[in-house]
């Protein structure tokens, strides 16, 4: 209404984007450093934030103050909800939801040999919650795997950084051939013409599964990018994680069709599921 907006000014330059006075941010610990920087924990209007202090050679802010108008409005239970930016500072801050339990990879491990059928198949039902809702707005992730996943107080599993890949500076992350490259998440076509769909994110989430069902192990453990590239192209996939069972396989190996159009959509994976789980 009227009074919310008055509180929340648009920022100057006629941006959308929710301009937060950092006046109203106290910072505490580090929560560690990520693809664009330092992480800190902290506090906004009574609710705990994670604080994200952008490097400026480690992204194109221009480009994503842009897009943070398109970022504010994915609202989603199921993902990391960004609250607002700090553009008064240079490099500047992002705002988002405090994650109490970390990302989903160290989770998992932390929790080897504990997970129950339940919480598995729970965190993949979260993800795929999230993950339909970014395909019905036509928003594509193009990094989702367990390290992107972020883990909280509820134990829920949200989605997080989606999109923030298009904001990368640096090189070595962004393209097909290079080491940081996250082929062994990649569909076919995003490895070989860096084509991106919400068909390409199913494939990632197919391999996100065998990162649950495999308590938090690396997909193809200590093969190169180059010798998983060869065996995909062979026809070769992941195997059937101990854990997994026949059905939650198929569901994998269905994400992992050669061809996007033969992938299931997140809103059948959902469905799907779903009805494993009798939800
Ligand atoms: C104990 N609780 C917590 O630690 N909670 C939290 C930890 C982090 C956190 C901390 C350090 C680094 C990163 N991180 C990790 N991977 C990233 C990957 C990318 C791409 C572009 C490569 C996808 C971009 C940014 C990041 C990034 O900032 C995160 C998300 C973020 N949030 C919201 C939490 O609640």
């Amino acid at each position: 209404g009227l009074i919310t907006r008055l509180r929340h000014p648009v920022s100057q330059g006629g941006g959308y984007q929710w301009e937060v006075n950092p006046e109203e941010l106290t910072l505490g610990r580090e929560l560690g450093s990520g693809q664009f920087g330092l992480v800190l924990e902290g506090r906004w209007r009574e609710r705990k934030v994670a604080v994200k202090m952008i490097r400026e050679e480690c992204m194109s802010d221009e480009d994503f103050k842009e897009e943070a108008r398109v970022m504010m409005r994915l609202s989603h239970c199921k993902l990391v909800q960004l609250y607002g930016v700090c553009t008064q500072h240079s490099p500047m801050w992002l705002l988002f939801e405090f994650m109490e339990n970390g990302c989903l990879s160290d989770y998992l491990r932390a929790r080897k040999g504990r997970l129950s059928q339940d919480t598995m198949l729970g965190m993949c039902v979260d993800v795929s919650e999230g993950m339909a809702y970014l395909e019905s707005s036509n928003f594509i992730h193009r990094d989702l795997a367990a390290r992107n996943c972020l883990v909280a107080k509820n134990n829920e599993v949200k989605v997080s950084d989606f999109g923030m890949t298009r904001f990368v500076l640096d090189d070595q992350y962004t393209s097909s051939q290079c080491s940081k490259f996250p082929v062994k998440w990649s569909a076919p076509e995003v490895i070989r013409y860096c084509k991106f769909s919400s068909k390409s994110d199913v494939w990632s989430f197919g391999v996100l599964m065998w990162e649950v069902y495999n308590e938090g192990r690396l997909p193809y453990e200590n093969r190169s990018n180059a010798e998983v590239v060869e065996s995909l192209n062979a026809g070769l996939r992941l195997l059937k994680p101990r854990l997994a069972s026949d059905s939650v396989h198929l569901l994998m190996e269905w994400c992992w069709k050669e061809k996007p159009e033969d992938r299931p959509s997140f809103a059948l994976l959902l469905h799907e599921l779903a009805s494993l789980a009798n939800l």
